[in-house]
Protein backbone atom coordinates (compact mmCIF):
# COMPACT_ATOMS: atom_id res chain seq x y z
CA UNK A 1 0.00 0.00 0.00
CA UNK A 2 1.39 2.99 -0.98
CA UNK A 3 0.61 6.30 1.11
CA UNK A 4 0.94 10.16 0.27
CA UNK A 5 0.24 13.04 2.91
CA UNK A 6 0.06 16.88 1.22
CA UNK A 7 0.02 19.84 2.99
CA UNK A 8 -2.01 22.94 1.93
CA UNK A 9 -2.16 26.30 3.65
CA UNK A 10 -4.49 28.80 2.64
CA UNK A 11 -4.11 32.52 4.15
CA UNK A 12 -6.86 35.49 4.26
CA UNK A 13 -8.57 38.23 6.24
CA UNK A 14 -11.66 39.29 5.46
CA UNK A 15 -15.52 37.57 5.33
CA UNK A 16 -15.22 34.85 2.91
CA UNK A 17 -12.50 33.03 1.33
CA UNK A 18 -12.55 31.32 -2.04
CA UNK A 19 -10.32 28.79 -2.34
CA UNK A 20 -9.03 27.14 -5.56
CA UNK A 21 -7.59 23.71 -4.95
CA UNK A 22 -7.10 20.73 -6.51
CA UNK A 23 -5.41 17.05 -5.92
CA UNK A 24 -4.63 14.78 -8.84
CA UNK A 25 -2.47 11.59 -8.84
CA UNK A 26 -1.03 9.57 -11.69
CA UNK A 27 -2.79 5.91 -11.31
CA UNK A 28 0.63 3.87 -12.02
CA UNK A 29 -1.78 0.94 -14.02
CA UNK A 30 -3.63 3.01 -16.21
CA UNK A 31 -1.23 6.29 -16.64
CA UNK A 32 -5.07 8.38 -15.74
CA UNK A 33 -5.10 11.33 -14.13
CA UNK A 34 -7.86 11.02 -11.25
CA UNK A 35 -8.70 13.97 -9.57
CA UNK A 36 -10.01 13.89 -5.65
CA UNK A 37 -10.87 16.78 -4.77
CA UNK A 38 -13.22 19.76 -6.49
CA UNK A 39 -11.36 22.09 -8.28
CA UNK A 40 -13.12 24.98 -7.11
CA UNK A 41 -14.21 24.87 -3.91
CA UNK A 42 -16.22 27.90 -1.81
CA UNK A 43 -14.87 28.56 2.09
CA UNK A 44 -16.83 30.97 4.03
CA UNK A 45 -14.79 31.56 6.53
CA UNK A 46 -16.18 34.20 8.87
CA UNK A 47 -13.67 34.42 11.92
CA UNK A 48 -10.60 31.91 10.59
CA UNK A 49 -7.80 33.91 8.91
CA UNK A 50 -5.94 30.55 8.27
CA UNK A 51 -6.83 27.24 7.42
CA UNK A 52 -4.32 24.39 7.17
CA UNK A 53 -5.90 20.92 4.98
CA UNK A 54 -3.96 17.92 5.74
CA UNK A 55 -4.58 15.50 3.04
CA UNK A 56 -3.86 11.84 3.57
CA UNK A 57 -3.94 9.51 0.12
CA UNK A 58 -3.95 5.59 1.27
CA UNK A 59 -3.80 3.55 -1.82
CA UNK A 60 -3.49 0.33 -3.26
CA UNK A 61 -0.72 -0.45 -5.77
CA UNK A 62 -2.34 0.29 -8.57
CA UNK A 63 -4.22 3.49 -8.14
CA UNK A 64 -5.06 6.04 -5.63
CA UNK A 65 -8.07 5.08 -3.45
CA UNK A 66 -9.16 7.04 -0.25
CA UNK A 67 -8.91 10.42 0.70
CA UNK A 68 -8.72 11.61 4.16
CA UNK A 69 -9.10 15.01 4.53
CA UNK A 70 -8.73 16.83 7.95
CA UNK A 71 -8.50 20.34 9.33
CA UNK A 72 -6.33 19.60 11.85
CA UNK A 73 -4.76 22.93 12.72
CA UNK A 74 -8.29 24.21 13.76
CA UNK A 75 -8.67 21.49 15.60
CA UNK A 76 -5.33 21.99 17.74
CA UNK A 77 -6.38 25.30 18.41
CA UNK A 78 -8.60 24.38 21.20
CA UNK A 79 -6.31 22.92 23.16
CA UNK A 80 -3.37 23.98 25.70
CA UNK A 81 -0.14 25.31 23.58
CA UNK A 82 2.08 22.43 24.77
CA UNK A 83 -0.11 19.97 23.52
CA UNK A 84 -0.63 21.48 20.26
CA UNK A 85 2.95 22.00 19.75
CA UNK A 86 3.37 18.08 20.84
CA UNK A 87 0.20 17.26 18.51
CA UNK A 88 1.33 19.00 15.54
CA UNK A 89 5.09 17.40 15.42
CA UNK A 90 3.29 13.98 16.11
CA UNK A 91 4.56 11.62 13.42
CA UNK A 92 0.75 9.66 14.16
CA UNK A 93 -1.04 12.87 13.80
CA UNK A 94 -3.06 11.32 10.54
CA UNK A 95 -3.99 8.52 13.22
CA UNK A 96 -5.84 10.92 15.92
CA UNK A 97 -8.51 10.19 17.17
CA UNK A 98 -9.27 11.83 19.98
CA UNK A 99 -7.83 14.23 22.62
CA UNK A 100 -9.01 13.88 26.73
CA UNK A 101 -9.00 16.79 28.76
CA UNK A 102 -10.24 15.73 32.15
CA UNK A 103 -9.86 18.22 35.23
CA UNK A 104 -6.73 17.75 37.33
CA UNK A 105 -5.52 14.20 35.11
CA UNK A 106 -3.30 13.91 32.66
CA UNK A 107 -4.37 15.13 28.93
CA UNK A 108 -4.47 12.12 26.71
CA UNK A 109 -3.99 11.29 23.25
CA UNK A 110 -6.09 8.47 21.49
CA UNK A 111 -5.26 6.92 17.89
CA UNK A 112 -7.12 4.69 15.47
CA UNK A 113 -6.36 0.91 15.82
CA UNK A 114 -3.07 -0.38 16.81
CA UNK A 115 -1.96 3.00 18.48
CA UNK A 116 -3.57 2.91 21.44
CA UNK A 117 -3.11 6.26 23.53
CA UNK A 118 -0.62 8.24 25.13
CA UNK A 119 -0.39 10.89 28.01
CA UNK A 120 0.78 14.14 26.15
CA UNK A 121 2.53 16.12 29.23
CA UNK A 122 2.67 14.86 33.11
CA UNK A 123 1.14 17.93 34.47
CA UNK A 124 -3.04 17.43 34.71
CA UNK A 125 -5.30 19.57 33.33
CA UNK A 126 -6.10 23.08 34.72
CA UNK A 127 -9.24 24.94 34.80
CA UNK A 128 -8.44 27.71 32.93
CA UNK A 129 -7.51 24.95 29.92
CA UNK A 130 -10.77 23.52 30.32
CA UNK A 131 -12.11 27.78 30.06
CA UNK A 132 -9.84 28.26 27.40
CA UNK A 133 -11.20 25.23 25.24
CA UNK A 134 -14.92 26.33 25.92
CA UNK A 135 -14.35 29.41 24.42
CA UNK A 136 -13.12 28.47 21.51
CA UNK A 137 -15.97 25.90 20.34
CA UNK A 138 -19.15 27.24 19.55
CA UNK A 139 -22.06 26.63 22.26
CA UNK A 140 -22.61 22.85 24.01
CA UNK A 141 -25.76 21.90 22.82
CA UNK A 142 -28.27 19.74 24.78
CA UNK A 143 -26.52 16.46 24.21
CA UNK A 144 -23.20 18.40 25.47
CA UNK A 145 -21.97 18.66 22.55
CA UNK A 146 -20.50 21.47 20.27
CA UNK A 147 -18.18 21.68 17.23
CA UNK A 148 -15.40 24.54 15.81
CA UNK A 149 -17.13 26.67 13.12
CA UNK A 150 -16.35 25.50 9.33
CA UNK A 151 -15.21 22.00 10.44
CA UNK A 152 -15.82 18.32 11.31
CA UNK A 153 -14.86 17.85 14.41
CA UNK A 154 -16.69 16.90 17.81
CA UNK A 155 -16.39 18.22 20.85
CA UNK A 156 -17.98 16.55 23.57
CA UNK A 157 -18.24 18.00 27.60
CA UNK A 158 -18.61 16.11 31.05
CA UNK A 159 -20.32 18.48 33.50
CA UNK A 160 -20.13 18.57 37.23
CA UNK A 161 -23.23 18.27 39.33
CA UNK A 162 -23.27 21.79 39.08
CA UNK A 163 -23.01 21.75 35.68
CA UNK A 164 -19.62 23.43 34.87
CA UNK A 165 -17.79 21.35 32.51
CA UNK A 166 -14.96 19.17 34.14
CA UNK A 167 -13.58 17.27 30.91
CA UNK A 168 -13.78 17.45 27.58
CA UNK A 169 -13.47 14.55 24.41
CA UNK A 170 -12.36 16.57 21.45
CA UNK A 171 -12.84 14.21 18.32
CA UNK A 172 -11.05 14.70 14.62
CA UNK A 173 -13.23 14.66 12.28
CA UNK A 174 -12.55 13.83 8.93
CA UNK A 175 -13.97 14.19 5.15
CA UNK A 176 -13.28 10.76 3.57
CA UNK A 177 -13.46 10.43 -0.09
CA UNK A 178 -13.20 6.86 -1.37
CA UNK A 179 -14.66 4.37 1.38
CA UNK A 180 -18.22 4.26 -0.22
CA UNK A 181 -16.52 1.74 -2.45
CA UNK A 182 -17.49 -0.74 0.48
CA UNK A 183 -20.88 -0.08 -0.63
CA UNK A 184 -21.43 1.85 -3.58
CA UNK A 185 -22.96 -0.92 -5.77
CA UNK A 186 -25.55 -1.36 -2.62
CA UNK A 187 -26.74 2.54 -3.40
CA UNK A 188 -28.15 1.59 -6.84
CA UNK A 189 -31.04 -0.24 -5.06
CA UNK A 190 -31.92 3.09 -3.84
CA UNK A 191 -33.21 1.10 -0.56
CA UNK A 192 -32.68 1.89 3.14
CA UNK A 193 -29.53 1.14 4.79
CA UNK A 194 -29.06 0.93 8.86
CA UNK A 195 -25.40 0.91 9.88
CA UNK A 196 -24.94 -0.39 13.26
CA UNK A 197 -21.06 -0.39 14.84
CA UNK A 198 -19.10 0.00 17.88
CA UNK A 199 -18.24 4.25 18.97
CA UNK A 200 -15.42 5.17 16.74
CA UNK A 201 -15.83 2.39 14.04
CA UNK A 202 -16.47 5.11 11.25
CA UNK A 203 -20.30 5.27 10.98
CA UNK A 204 -20.29 9.38 10.99
CA UNK A 205 -17.84 9.26 8.42
CA UNK A 206 -19.77 7.47 6.12
CA UNK A 207 -22.63 8.86 6.29
CA UNK A 208 -20.98 11.89 5.15
CA UNK A 209 -19.55 10.62 1.81
CA UNK A 210 -22.94 9.02 1.26
CA UNK A 211 -24.87 11.89 1.68
CA UNK A 212 -22.23 13.48 -1.11
CA UNK A 213 -22.38 10.30 -3.40
CA UNK A 214 -26.03 10.27 -3.46
CA UNK A 215 -26.53 14.23 -3.77
CA UNK A 216 -23.75 14.79 -6.40
CA UNK A 217 -23.31 11.62 -8.32
CA UNK A 218 -26.61 9.74 -7.77
CA UNK A 219 -28.35 13.51 -8.47
CA UNK A 220 -30.63 12.68 -5.54
CA UNK A 221 -32.46 14.95 -3.32
CA UNK A 222 -30.90 14.48 0.17
CA UNK A 223 -31.77 15.91 3.24
CA UNK A 224 -29.57 15.27 6.61
CA UNK A 225 -31.11 15.12 9.77
CA UNK A 226 -28.35 16.39 11.72
CA UNK A 227 -28.60 16.57 15.07
CA UNK A 228 -25.35 17.70 16.44
CA UNK A 229 -24.11 18.96 13.37
CA UNK A 230 -21.55 16.15 13.30
CA UNK A 231 -22.39 15.25 9.72
CA UNK A 232 -22.60 18.28 8.05
CA UNK A 233 -20.07 19.85 10.25
CA UNK A 234 -20.32 23.24 12.76
CA UNK A 235 -22.14 26.79 11.07
CA UNK A 236 -25.00 27.09 9.64
CA UNK A 237 -23.30 26.59 5.96
CA UNK A 238 -22.12 22.73 6.21
CA UNK A 239 -18.99 21.35 5.34
CA UNK A 240 -18.47 20.77 1.20
CA UNK A 241 -17.55 17.24 2.58
CA UNK A 242 -21.80 16.48 2.08
CA UNK A 243 -21.74 17.39 -1.15
CA UNK A 244 -24.85 19.48 -2.60
CA UNK A 245 -27.10 17.68 0.44
CA UNK A 246 -29.39 19.71 2.46
CA UNK A 247 -29.06 20.12 6.48
CA UNK A 248 -31.43 20.37 8.60
CA UNK A 249 -30.11 21.57 12.09
CA UNK A 250 -32.22 20.18 15.19
CA UNK A 251 -32.49 22.82 17.93
CA UNK A 252 -32.65 19.96 20.71
CA UNK A 253 -31.74 16.33 20.30
CA UNK A 254 -34.68 15.31 21.71
CA UNK A 255 -36.65 17.14 18.48
CA UNK A 256 -34.40 14.85 16.24
CA UNK A 257 -37.71 12.62 15.32
CA UNK A 258 -40.11 16.03 14.84
CA UNK A 259 -37.29 16.87 12.58
CA UNK A 260 -37.19 13.95 10.75
CA UNK A 261 -40.92 14.19 9.97
CA UNK A 262 -40.73 17.63 8.83
CA UNK A 263 -37.89 17.07 6.66
CA UNK A 264 -40.24 14.78 4.53
CA UNK A 265 -43.17 17.07 5.05
CA UNK A 266 -41.91 20.59 3.77
CA UNK A 267 -38.47 19.51 1.58
CA UNK A 268 -39.48 16.47 -0.99
CA UNK A 269 -36.27 14.22 0.45
CA UNK A 270 -35.87 11.11 -2.07
CA UNK A 271 -32.99 10.36 0.93
CA UNK A 272 -32.94 11.19 4.16
CA UNK A 273 -29.95 10.83 6.40
CA UNK A 274 -29.71 10.25 9.98
CA UNK A 275 -27.06 9.24 12.73
CA UNK A 276 -27.52 7.99 16.17
CA UNK A 277 -31.30 6.90 16.05
CA UNK A 278 -31.82 6.13 19.53
CA UNK A 279 -35.29 6.27 21.03
CA UNK A 280 -38.94 5.12 20.03
CA UNK A 281 -39.92 8.19 18.68
CA UNK A 282 -36.85 8.06 16.10
CA UNK A 283 -37.79 4.36 15.14
CA UNK A 284 -41.74 4.94 14.41
CA UNK A 285 -40.56 8.03 12.47
CA UNK A 286 -37.60 6.04 10.14
CA UNK A 287 -41.15 3.66 9.78
CA UNK A 288 -43.18 6.38 8.67
CA UNK A 289 -40.55 8.19 6.45
CA UNK A 290 -39.79 4.20 4.87
CA UNK A 291 -43.36 4.21 4.18
CA UNK A 292 -43.46 7.08 2.28
CA UNK A 293 -41.53 5.51 0.32
CA UNK A 294 -38.34 7.79 1.05
CA UNK A 295 -34.82 5.85 0.83
CA UNK A 296 -33.49 6.04 4.40
CA UNK A 297 -29.44 6.04 5.73
CA UNK A 298 -28.84 5.50 9.58
CA UNK A 299 -26.59 4.22 12.28
CA UNK A 300 -27.58 3.06 15.74
CA UNK A 301 -25.32 1.94 17.62
CA UNK A 302 -24.73 -1.69 18.89
CA UNK A 303 -22.01 -4.43 17.14
CA UNK A 304 -24.98 -6.81 15.27
CA UNK A 305 -28.11 -7.26 14.01
CA UNK A 306 -29.28 -9.15 16.97
CA UNK A 307 -28.31 -6.47 19.57
CA UNK A 308 -31.06 -4.14 17.41
CA UNK A 309 -33.49 -7.22 17.48
CA UNK A 310 -33.22 -7.87 21.20
CA UNK A 311 -33.66 -4.40 21.61
CA UNK A 312 -37.09 -3.13 22.63
CA UNK A 313 -36.60 0.61 21.15
CA UNK A 314 -34.80 -0.21 18.30
CA UNK A 315 -36.00 -3.96 17.86
CA UNK A 316 -39.12 -1.48 15.06
CA UNK A 317 -36.09 -0.70 12.81
CA UNK A 318 -35.79 -4.48 11.88
CA UNK A 319 -39.53 -6.16 12.67
CA UNK A 320 -43.00 -5.91 13.56
CA UNK A 321 -44.26 -8.92 15.35
CA UNK A 322 -47.85 -9.93 13.42
CA UNK A 323 -50.33 -11.15 16.00
CA UNK A 324 -51.62 -14.19 14.01
CA UNK A 325 -55.03 -15.81 14.49
CA UNK A 326 -53.57 -18.55 14.42
CA UNK A 327 -51.84 -17.82 17.41
CA UNK A 328 -53.56 -20.01 20.85
CA UNK A 329 -50.84 -17.79 23.22
CA UNK A 330 -48.11 -15.47 23.51
CA UNK A 331 -45.44 -16.19 25.84
CA UNK A 332 -42.38 -14.60 26.85
CA UNK A 333 -39.37 -14.70 24.07
CA UNK A 334 -36.47 -16.57 23.69
CA UNK A 335 -35.28 -13.53 22.16
CA UNK A 336 -35.38 -10.26 24.36
CA UNK A 337 -37.81 -8.28 24.88
CA UNK A 338 -39.70 -9.99 21.59
CA UNK A 339 -42.65 -11.81 22.26
CA UNK A 340 -43.20 -15.56 20.93
CA UNK A 341 -46.16 -16.45 18.93
CA UNK A 342 -46.92 -20.43 19.70
CA UNK A 343 -48.86 -21.93 16.63
CA UNK A 344 -51.60 -24.28 16.71
CA UNK A 345 -50.44 -28.55 16.25
CA UNK A 346 -51.72 -27.83 12.45
CA UNK A 347 -50.24 -24.41 11.24
CA UNK A 348 -46.84 -25.75 12.80
CA UNK A 349 -47.09 -29.23 10.75
CA UNK A 350 -48.61 -27.15 7.67
CA UNK A 351 -45.15 -24.88 8.13
CA UNK A 352 -42.86 -27.54 9.22
CA UNK A 353 -41.42 -25.78 11.82
CA UNK A 354 -41.70 -25.56 15.54
CA UNK A 355 -44.39 -24.33 17.60
CA UNK A 356 -43.34 -21.25 18.78
CA UNK A 357 -42.11 -18.78 15.84
CA UNK A 358 -41.61 -15.32 15.78
CA UNK A 359 -43.09 -13.51 12.77
CA UNK A 360 -42.93 -9.82 11.81
CA UNK A 361 -46.20 -8.26 10.07
CA UNK A 362 -44.12 -5.77 7.83
CA UNK A 363 -40.79 -5.75 6.25
CA UNK A 364 -38.13 -3.97 7.98
CA UNK A 365 -37.83 -0.12 7.91
CA UNK A 366 -34.19 -0.86 6.55
CA UNK A 367 -33.61 -3.17 3.69
CA UNK A 368 -30.26 -3.34 4.47
CA UNK A 369 -28.23 -3.34 7.74
CA UNK A 370 -24.35 -3.24 7.75
CA UNK A 371 -22.45 -4.15 10.77
CA UNK A 372 -19.34 -1.75 10.90
CA UNK A 373 -17.35 -4.36 12.58
CA UNK A 374 -13.75 -2.75 11.69
CA UNK A 375 -13.11 0.42 9.60
CA UNK A 376 -12.67 -1.92 7.10
CA UNK A 377 -14.39 -4.92 7.65
CA UNK A 378 -18.35 -5.22 7.63
CA UNK A 379 -21.03 -7.66 7.33
CA UNK A 380 -23.92 -6.70 5.00
CA UNK A 381 -27.27 -8.48 5.68
CA UNK A 382 -30.63 -8.72 3.80
CA UNK A 383 -32.17 -7.45 6.95
CA UNK A 384 -36.30 -9.27 6.35
CA UNK A 385 -33.96 -12.46 5.43
CA UNK A 386 -31.52 -12.82 8.31
CA UNK A 387 -34.04 -11.45 10.95
CA UNK A 388 -36.24 -14.77 9.80
CA UNK A 389 -33.24 -16.69 9.94
CA UNK A 390 -32.45 -15.89 13.60
CA UNK A 391 -36.02 -15.52 14.71
CA UNK A 392 -36.29 -19.12 14.00
CA UNK A 393 -32.82 -19.72 15.87
CA UNK A 394 -30.62 -20.29 12.23
CA UNK A 395 -27.83 -18.86 11.07
CA UNK A 396 -28.26 -16.85 7.91
CA UNK A 397 -26.14 -15.98 5.30
CA UNK A 398 -24.49 -12.57 4.65
CA UNK A 399 -21.91 -10.86 2.48
CA UNK A 400 -18.81 -10.21 3.86
CA UNK A 401 -17.26 -6.78 2.69
CA UNK A 402 -13.31 -6.12 3.37
CA UNK A 403 -10.36 -4.24 2.09
CA UNK A 404 -7.32 -6.57 1.37
CA UNK A 405 -4.06 -5.61 1.62
CA UNK A 406 -4.07 -3.88 -1.83
CA UNK A 407 -6.96 -1.63 -0.25
CA UNK A 408 -9.20 -3.52 -2.93
CA UNK A 409 -12.54 -3.97 -1.51
CA UNK A 410 -13.18 -7.72 -1.83
CA UNK A 411 -16.90 -8.98 -1.26
CA UNK A 412 -17.67 -13.25 -0.12
CA UNK A 413 -21.17 -13.40 -0.88
CA UNK A 414 -23.21 -16.20 0.99
CA UNK A 415 -21.20 -16.52 4.19
CA UNK A 416 -22.30 -17.79 7.36
CA UNK A 417 -23.03 -15.18 9.58
CA UNK A 418 -20.47 -15.22 12.67
CA UNK A 419 -20.61 -12.77 15.35
CA UNK A 420 -16.85 -13.59 16.45
CA UNK A 421 -15.46 -13.96 12.84
CA UNK A 422 -13.05 -10.61 13.39
N1 LIG B 1 -12.08 5.88 6.58
C1 LIG B 1 -11.50 6.63 7.52
N2 LIG B 1 -10.23 7.03 7.40
C2 LIG B 1 -9.63 7.78 8.35
N3 LIG B 1 -10.23 8.20 9.47
C3 LIG B 1 -11.50 7.84 9.66
C4 LIG B 1 -12.20 7.04 8.70
N4 LIG B 1 -13.45 6.81 9.18
C5 LIG B 1 -13.52 7.44 10.36
N5 LIG B 1 -12.35 8.05 10.66
C6 LIG B 1 -12.03 8.79 11.89
O1 LIG B 1 -12.35 7.95 13.00
C7 LIG B 1 -12.96 8.71 14.04
C8 LIG B 1 -14.32 8.11 14.38
O2 LIG B 1 -15.17 8.22 13.24
P1 LIG B 1 -16.72 8.51 13.36
O3 LIG B 1 -16.98 9.71 14.21
O4 LIG B 1 -17.25 8.50 11.98
O5 LIG B 1 -17.18 7.20 14.16
P2 LIG B 1 -18.63 6.80 14.68
O6 LIG B 1 -18.73 5.34 14.47
O7 LIG B 1 -19.67 7.66 14.08
O8 LIG B 1 -18.50 7.12 16.23
P3 LIG B 1 -19.68 7.46 17.28
O9 LIG B 1 -20.60 6.30 17.26
O10 LIG B 1 -18.91 7.61 18.58
O11 LIG B 1 -20.30 8.76 16.82
C9 LIG B 1 -13.01 10.15 13.55
O12 LIG B 1 -11.87 10.81 14.06
C10 LIG B 1 -12.91 10.01 12.06
O13 LIG B 1 -12.34 11.17 11.51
Amino acid sequence: MNAATASLSLSHSGSALSANYSLSCISKSSNKQLNFLPSKTNLCLQKRISLSLSVHLSSSSDGARLVVEDDLHAFLQILPSDLRDRLQNDSKRGQLLEVILDLGRLPEARYLGEFGGKYLRSTEVSVEELEYAQSAVGEFGGDNRAGIEGTLHRISAIRSRKGAIVGLTCRVGRAVSGHIDMVYDLLHYGKSILFVGRPGVGKTTVMREIARVLSDEFQKRVVIVDTSNEIGGDGDIPHSAIGTARRMQVPEPSLQHKVMIEAVENHMPEVIIVDEIGTEAEAHACRSIAERGVMLIGTAHGEWLENIIKNPILSDLVLQLRKSNLLVELTQGQIGGVDTVTLGDEEARARRCQKSILERKAPPTFYFLIEMRERHYWVTHKTEKSVDMLLRGKTPLVEIRKRDDRFNVVVDRWKTYDRHDI
